[in-house]
Formats: structure tokens, C-alpha cells, sequence
């Protein structure tokens, strides 16, 4: 056995714990009246166990890259600096990039962890997947995710699932869920973003945060999943997805009454709802086939995404409902708190921004779209109001939902002079990427305009709110879709002021004003309500 191994065994955070317990044990038993040795040598005990808590971990490192770690703390034994991670996500990665640099080592969720943030570091990390790193999730994330997931599978696996899942996000796809969101409907909850806005109206004031994540709930279930429930069963599904999003990051140890086990149980009845969905809607996809009466069986505007994907699979490898109904609940996940994130931050700035709400609304009036009822929007259409794109990459780039992700390193390799041994975590931070880098004049400042003159693909890793290279976020167009058809329909019905001054945020599970966002909105009546809210 080598020096390095005998201090591995000897540093292990369970010998030098298992050291501290034989101690007080044996010193109750034995010493009943050293009092003073009884409190001096436990603490004594416990200085010398956070050194060789971090000696452990230095020891960890690759012997045979002749690189040192990245600099860093690892914190308290066991725990390392997971509860000051908990207590403030922003700061905490704030504070230590200042301490230590762009890259550095830590401790959080049980795990030792390097976090990297900048363009070409984050670039290393992301172009390398497969070869050098692999998707990272916690135990709980995986069990509740089911086995299926696109976002925790690796290798071929993964690229054939995502492969799967992008038929669902085509051109034409998307072209129907464009369609779709616009569309009237029946029930109370399933309301167009046009409906919605307008109940909005009606109350004295309403909390932004709360609203946008109903609304993204609300779409989500009908364009991803074609659920469309009665005002009741839909509150009920909320609820369980509440209880579902709420335990996905717990403890893997499943025991009633657990996180685990209140996860789990939250899961099943949702994967019931979305079953009895799709086995109603494979009856009705193959009943619309056997009519082959010549006319357009499968109208993009009926065509959720759920609907694409039986219709695909019985094409080609067929995916059985279990598969479907994991990739139903994986898309609702993925897709309905970031939007709904981006979705409050555009209220709340464009509510501090009158100059830019007045642009929107001068590009709505030259595509003739400024009122409510004009214009059928499509594709093209969207792709014309080259200003509220650029509203919504700016709300991504100063507010990016997502605020990085995890990797398993597989391979050990090197960033800025240091080396990432295999078997231990990378972060890469989106959020700090976009903030550090000095490729956005005056980058604080929320300036749409600047994306009039620059594509993202020249930002691009400087700039990544839906990540890069093959992990890439799947549905980035639907979303970028929903965002730009959210902005038009808010512009064009209501004008609206902030109750509260909603500068404080919190980052968990995604960004979010920590007053919730109370705001204020009021429909227009007429042509000259929308003129007299441009003037003021
Ligand atoms: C503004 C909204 C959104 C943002 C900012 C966003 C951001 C991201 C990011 C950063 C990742 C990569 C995470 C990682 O590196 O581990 C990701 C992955 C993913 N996103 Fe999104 N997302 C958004 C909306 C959506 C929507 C609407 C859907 C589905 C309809 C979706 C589905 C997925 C899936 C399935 C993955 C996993 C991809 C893979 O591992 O290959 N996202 N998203």
C-alpha cells in the first residue's frame, strides 16, 4: 500500500468520525469526573477531523496528473458547506468565486464538488460529455424521474432518447403548439395566455410569480401532455406536482413518511392521470387512422406533444405507455418552472422599463398586431418582431432560469492549471457565466437593444440560458415560443405597475422576486387607453 493510500484510510471522514464516537463512549464509561478534559478534547477532536476532512479529499486527487486541485473549502465533515449552499445559492457561489476564482472546489449535497464558471471553461465542460463528464443527478432525482428520463440517461442511451423526444419539437410541432396556445377553451384553467391576462385584470392586484407558474402549468399540461382537466381535477394534479417538485432533491431512503416515499406517491397518481390520458388518446389517434376518409387525420393545431410521440412511435420503435408516461412527467418538470421563472421576470422588468414596454408596442403597431384580436400568430409571424426577441434573450441572459448543472467527471482532465480527477462533481454556472463575462457593455443594465445588433451565436458559451453542445435544453424553442407569445399578448391587453418594490430574489428551485412579484394589472378598453399608457 502506498503513503497515499494509508492517508486516504487514515483521513476517511467514517475512521476519524468513528474515532470522536469511541472516545466519548469510552471516556463516559471510564472518566466520569475529567470535566474539563471531556469538553477540551471533543473540541480538539473535532478541529482535528475538519483537517483531515480536507486532507481526505486533497488525497483524492489523480496521482498521476501532476496538477493541484483547484483551490476551495470543503467545509464541516460530513455535511462540508451544504447548509451555507441551502441558505443562499447566489451568494454563496458569489462570495467563493470572489475568494478563489472562476474555478473552484467545494462540498455540497454530499458530494465533493468543482465549480466552473466562464465561457471557455464552461466549454471544456459541456463539449466534452460522454468522453470526459456525464449527466450528474441526485439519487432522489433519478428514482422519481423514472428510468426512462431523457436528462439522466448517458451514452447512447441518451442520444437515442433525446433523438425520440426532438420529433416532438419539430418545425411543424411547433407550428401547431403555436396554434394551440392560441386556441380558445373549454374549461376554466385551459384559458389562451390572451384569457388568462384578462382575469388578471379583473382582481385588485394578483402575485406575479403565482400566476406565471399556473399559466406555464396550465399550457404545459394541454400543449405537452394534451391534458385538459376540470377546474377541481386540475387544482388536484397541482397539488400533486407540488408535492412531487417539492421532494425531487431529498434524501434517497424511501420509508414512510419520508421525502422519498411523499415524492413517490405524488408521482404515481400524476403518472396515473397522464396514463388514462394517453390510453384515451392512443383509441382516439388510431380511430382517426382507420377512418382514412382523405382528409387531414392529425390537424397540427390537436397534435400535442404526447400525441406526436405515440403517433412516432408506432412508426418506428415502439414506446410503451410506461416509457410515455415518464417522458410526459420529465417534459412537465423541465418545462414548467423555468418558463414560469422567465415568464416573472419579464413582468417585473419590463414594469420597471416603460421605454421598452413603448418599443414592444411600436413593433406591434407596424406588424399591425397592437390589438388583442389581430393577427393570427404563426411561426413566421414571430420570427418578424425581431424586438420582442430580443426582449426575451435579454430576460434570459440578466435572469437565466436555469443556474447550471451537474456532471460526473469520468475522466480526469484539466481547467486553469488545475486538475478535475474522475469520480468527483462539476457545477457549471450559468448564471455567473453571463454575469462575469465582459462580452455585454454595460451587462448589468437590461438593454434589449443589444441583441439588434449581435446574433447569439456570437456570445456563443458567454451566453448559454438553455446550456450547450449535446445536453443542450430540448424544448429552447418551445419555450423561446411561449416567452415571445407571452410578451406580445401582455403588451397589447393590459398595462401594469409593480405593488411592491420586488428587488430581493431567491434562486431555489429557480429565480423568482422573494415578495412574489405583487403586481397590478389593468385592461385596455380602447385604442386611446393603450396611447395614454405609452405617454405616461
Ligand atoms: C425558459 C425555459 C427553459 C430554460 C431556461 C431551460 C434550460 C435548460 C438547461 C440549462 C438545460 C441543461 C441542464 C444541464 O446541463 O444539466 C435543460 C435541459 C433540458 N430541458 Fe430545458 N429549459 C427550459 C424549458 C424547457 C421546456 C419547455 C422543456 C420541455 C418542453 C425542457 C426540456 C428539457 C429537457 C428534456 C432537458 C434535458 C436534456 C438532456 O439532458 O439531453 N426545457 N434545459
Amino acid at each position: 500500500m502506498c503513503l497515499r493510500e494509508y492517508v486516504c484510510i487514515i483521513t476517511h471522514p467514517s475512521v476519524n468520525q468513528a474515532v470522536i464516537v469511541v472516545y466519548l463512549f469510552t471516556s463516559l464509561i471510564y472518566n466520569p469526573g475529567w470535566l474539563l478534559l471531556q469538553t477540551l478534547v471533543p473540541v480538539v477532536l473535532f478541529l482535528l477531523s475538519v483537517i483531515m476532512w480536507s486532507v481526505y479529499h486533497t488525497h483524492t486527487a489523480d496521482p498521476t496528473v501532476d496538477l493541484p486541485l483547484p483551490p476551495g473549502s470543503m467545509g464541516l465533515p460530513i455535511v462540508g458547506e451544504t447548509l451555507s449552499f441551502a441558505f443562499g445559492i447566489k451568494d454563496f457561489f458569489g462570495s467563493r468565486r470572489k475568494q478563489y476564482g472562476d474555478v473552484f472546489k467545494t462540498h455540497i449535497l454530499g458530494i465533493p464538488v468543482i465549480r466552473v464558471v466562464g465561457a471557455p471553461h464552461v466549454r471544456k465542460v459541456l463539449m466534452n460529455e460522454h468522453s470526459l463528464v456525464s449527466a450528474y443527478w441526485p439519487r432522489s432525482v433519478q428514482i422519481l424521474l423514472g428510468s426512462h428520463s431523457v436528462a439522466t440517461a448517458a451514452g447512447e442511451v441518451h442520444r437515442s432518447r433525446r433523438r425520440g423526444l426532438q420529433r416532438a419539437f419539430s418545425g411543424e410541432a411547433l407550428e401547431g403548439y403555436v396554434a394551440m396556445i392560441q386556441r380558445i377553451h373549454v374549461f376554466p384553467l385551459s384559458q389562451t395566455v390572451r384569457e388568462r391576462i384578462k382575469t388578471w385584470c379583473s382582481k385588485d392586484s394578483v402575485m406575479g410569480y403565482l400566476e406565471s407558474k399556473r399559466m406555464t402549468f396550465a399550457l404545459s399540461c394541454e400543449t405537452l401532455l394534451g391534458i385538459s382537466l376540470p377546474t377541481e381535477d386540475h387544482n388536484a394534479l397541482v397539488e400533486l406536482f407540488t408535492v412531487f417538485t417539492e421532494n425531487i432533491f431529498s434524501l434517497p431512503y424511501n420509508f414512510p413518511g419520508s421525502g422519498l416515499a411523499k415524492g413517490v406517491a405524488a408521482r404515481d397518481a400524476i403518472y396515473a392521470t397522464i396514463e388514462e390520458n394517453l390510453i384515451q388518446k392512443q383509441r382516439v389517434l388510431r380511430e382517426r387512422q382507420a377512418r382514412n376518409d382523405g382528409e387531414d387525420q392529425f390537424p397540427r393545431e390537436t397534435m400535442d406533444a404526447m400525441s406526436r410521440l405515440l403517433l412516432a412511435s408506432g412508426e418506428n420503435e415502439a414506446l410503451t405507455v410506461e416509457e410515455l408516461k415518464e417522458i410526459g412527467l420529465e417534459l412537465l418538470f423541465a418545462g414548467h418552472s423555468t418558463t414560469g421563472s422567465a415568464l416573472t421576470s419579464l413582468i417585473l422588468q419590463l414594469g420597471n422599463n416603460s421605454n421598452v414596454v413603448s418599443k414592444i408596442r411600436e413593433e406591434l403597431e407596424a406588424h399591425g398586431l397592437s390589438r388583442p384580436e389581430q393577427g393570427d400568430l404563426n411561426l413566421y409571424v414571430l420570427s418578424k418582431l425581431e424586438y420582442v426577441s430580443a426582449v426575451t434573450k435579454e430576460i434570459l441572459r440578466m435572469t437565466p432560469p436555469v443556474g447550471g448543472g451537474f456532471r460526473t467527471v469520468l475522466k480526469t482532465f484539466t481547467i486553469n492549471g488545475y486538475q478535475i480527477p474522475a469520480g468527483w462533481t462539476v457545477n457549471y454556472g450559468i448564471r455567473e457565466t453571463h454575469e462575469c463575462t465582459d462580452v455585454f457593455a454595460d451587462g448589468e443594465k437590461f438593454d434589449p437593444s443589444r441583441w439588434l445588433t449581435h446574433r447569439e451565436q456570437e456570445y456563443k458559451f458567454h451566453y448559454l440560458p438553455f446550456s450547450a453542445g449535446p445536453r443542450t435544453c430540448v424544448g429552447k424553442e418551445f419555450a423561446k415560443i411561449l416567452l415571445k407569445i407571452f410578451v406580445l399578448e401582455l403588451v397589447r391587453s393590459c398595462s401594469w405597475e409593480l405593488v411592491g418594490d420586488s428587488v430581493k430574489m431567491k434562486h431555489m428551485p429557480v429565480p423568482y422576486p422573494a415578495d412574489g412579484l405583487p403586481v397590478r394589472f389593468t385592461e385596455f378598453n380602447s385604442r386611446s387607453d393603450r396611447i395614454n399608457s405609452d405617454i405616461l
